[in-house]
């Protein structure tokens, strides 16, 4: 340490920086694995004979465990119990042993292996499970989306475990400083990996023109590894504070079960709680729909093979400037020096408008829709940094559901209308996007940062825990609500493919057409519904959670007004 008078790591904003980079590294893979097959469904179902419900199941896992076998409460009691560094090491285990098991389901040597055999004989039936409709398995389940399922399960409680962990251990770190900036870095590094993850996902599994799921799959679990090795230098950083700081928060106060008792009594705690899976229950479920909301929406036509706007090396390019445009905002918000600043921001903004252009060159509604994290991950550090000077947590909560309704609203009404309209279509759905990431700012980069006010500092592992079990149900459970108002809202499109199956059938078994024709046949129309679904009430639905998140917010301004709680206080005072 440079200066002599600094007493224990944290005190060293260099150490606390390494420390949250640590942090926010292993994040950024986890994101990455957690939405791996997200932009490759496609792939999934013409590779590995999955249909939606296979895929839409196996999505569903990862909430399982956390939600259903609560999981998540255990892991706040770990965490609490055993301290930030042990939890995060054990959710970096966690995560890929998850993420193996989800390689092996995919991967070509599972296919024809003993394991397949006896997945797809068994396992077809969870009793008390399925007769209240949250099985992670069905009969007919292909034998690699059960295996896939249960890797995604472990996966799951992992990569929740390491959030709670990661949020607490900024705390512990950033307590009194720049909290709420350091948690919107955190949060800005883990949206550039889900932006990561919709451009190379997919670029992996076509890489060199042969199509290979499993690729996409191993990329993400090498970047576990790494998220381990992040975890495991984190651990000695974090030991050495401890031993500066003589453990003196655990040993001041040691946590109980019972303590927990406290955060439920606590009316701010619910309001937080409830607005957080409000909120978030209209981001993430919508986040696996998006792509193809645009596709239809849109009509997007893909570039012809070979021309230029097709080639992979368009797609490195875009991902580059994807960088700059990330690097370059979240730099702005460390320049000391107003010209440097307000440079950065320049350079930051024409790189976002050059790489909204080849979005649309490329007509490809994942690089469209890859917009909505990289804004957050521009204006998250600037939003935390106002929270830590200036407050106004609460107000921000309510504004970031205002705008998330109007989004949600616009896709449901506005962006319909501009299908023939190419340019303008696609300028609506990019300024809806972006005000969406706007949203998407306002709300975590206020949100998280008030928890450690709402409780005391030796249950905030817990506080968090239960916070994201109870956000988790709504993630679990609006993907499949998504998916049955969209079947519900469209029946002819369901009708259209029960048809040609009958069809097709039919006329192999007359002899008039050989599998492989009616196969295709089924395929084509399969191809041409996939994009012609109406979404209007799913995302009507999604704004109505918006407008009762928006009612909370205002109902916790009057609270904390009442309470004194703080949350429209700075952080640093
Ligand atoms: C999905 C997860 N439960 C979640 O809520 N993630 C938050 C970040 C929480 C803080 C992590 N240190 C998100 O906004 O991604």
């Amino acid at each position: 340490m440079a200066n002599s008078n600094l007493k224990t790591l944290r005190d060293s904003a260099a150490m606390r920086w390494i420390a949250l980079l640590l942090l926010a590294l292993a994040m950024f893979c986890s994101y990455i694995f957690m939405d791996i097959l997200s932009p490759i469904k496609d792939l999934m179902l013409s590779q590995r004979g999955w249909d939606s419900t296979a895929f839409g199941t196996m999505q569903g896992a990862e909430t399982f465990l956390n939600v259903f076998v609560f999981f998540l409460i255990f892991a706040g009691i770990i965490l609490d119990k055993m301290g930030v560094r042990f939890t995060a090491l054990l959710s970096g285990a966690v995560m890929l042993v998850g993420a193996l098991i989800k390689y092996y389901a995919i991967a070509d040597t599972f296919i024809g292996s003993d394991i397949e055999k006896w997945f797809t004989e068994n396992l077809n039936y969870i009793p008390g499970l399925d007769e209240l409709g949250v099985s992670p398995f069905y009969k007919g389940m292909p034998a690699s989306a059960k295996v896939a399922a249960i890797g995604f399960m472990i996966f799951g409680c992992g990569v929740e475990m390491a959030g709670i962990t990661v949020s607490r251990g900024i705390v512990k770190w950033f307590k009194g400083r720049e909290m709420a900036l350091a948690m919107g870095s955190e949060m800005a590094l883990a949206r550039l990996g889900v932006a990561t993850c919709m451009i190379f996902s997919p670029f992996f599994a076509k890489l060199g023109g042969n199509v290979s799921v499993s690729r996409s799959v191993a990329f993400g679990v090498v970047l576990l590894m790494i998220a381990l090795i992040m975890f495991i230098v984190y651990f000695f950083m974090d030991k050495k504070l401890d031993e500066q700081t003589g453990e003196a928060e655990e040993k001041d106060g040691p946590f109980k079960v019972s303590d927990i008792g406290q955060i439920l009594s606590s009316s701010g705690f619910w309001l937080v709680a409830l607005l957080c899976v409000l909120y978030y229950s209209a981001i993430f479920p919508f986040q696996k729909y998006a792509v193809n909301m645009l596709q239809c929406n849109l009509h997007l036509t893909t570039p012809e093979k070979g021309s230029f706007w097709a080639d992979d090396s368009v797609t490195i390019v875009q991902y580059v400037i994807m960088l700059i445009v990330a690097a370059a905002g979240f730099a702005s918000n460390f320049m000391k020096k107003k010209d440097l600043k307000y440079a950065m921001l320049v350079v930051s903004i024409i790189s976002l408008l050059v790489y909204c252009y080849m979005g649309y060159m490329r007509q490809s509604a994942e690089a469209i829709f890859a917009v909505f994290p990289l804004l957050a991950v521009l204006i998250t550090p600037i939003l935390g940094n106002y929270v830590d000077h200036k407050g106004k947590a609460a107000s921000m909560l309510i504004l970031g559901s205002l705008l998330l309704i109007a989004c949600h609203l616009t896709f449901a009404f506005v962006l319909p209308l501009c299908g023939n309209s190419p340019v303008g279509g696609v300028v609506i759905a990019y300024i809806t996007i972006l005000v969406l990431g706007a949203s998407f700012s306002l709300v975590p980069a206020s949100l998280w940062p008030s928890v450690p006010k709402l409780v005391e500092p030796k249950i905030i592992g817990s506080a968090y825990a239960l916070i994201f079990w109870i956000q988790n149900i709504g993630l679990w459970l609006f993907p499949l609500l998504i998916g049955k108002v969209l079947e519900g809202t469209n029946p002819e499109l369901a009708a259209k493919i029960k048809a040609i199956k009958e069809t097709t059938k039919h006329a192999v078994e007359a002899g008039n057409m050989t599998i492989q024709e009616a196969n295709a046949q089924v395929a084509a129309v399969s191809e041409n519904v996939a994009v012609s679904y109406n979404y209007t009430w799913p995302l009507v639905m999604l704004a109505a959670l918006g407008v009762a998140a928006f009612f909370l917010g205002l109902l916790l301004k009057a609270v904390d007004k009442k309470k004194g709680i703080g949350l429209e206080e700075p952080n640093i005072k």
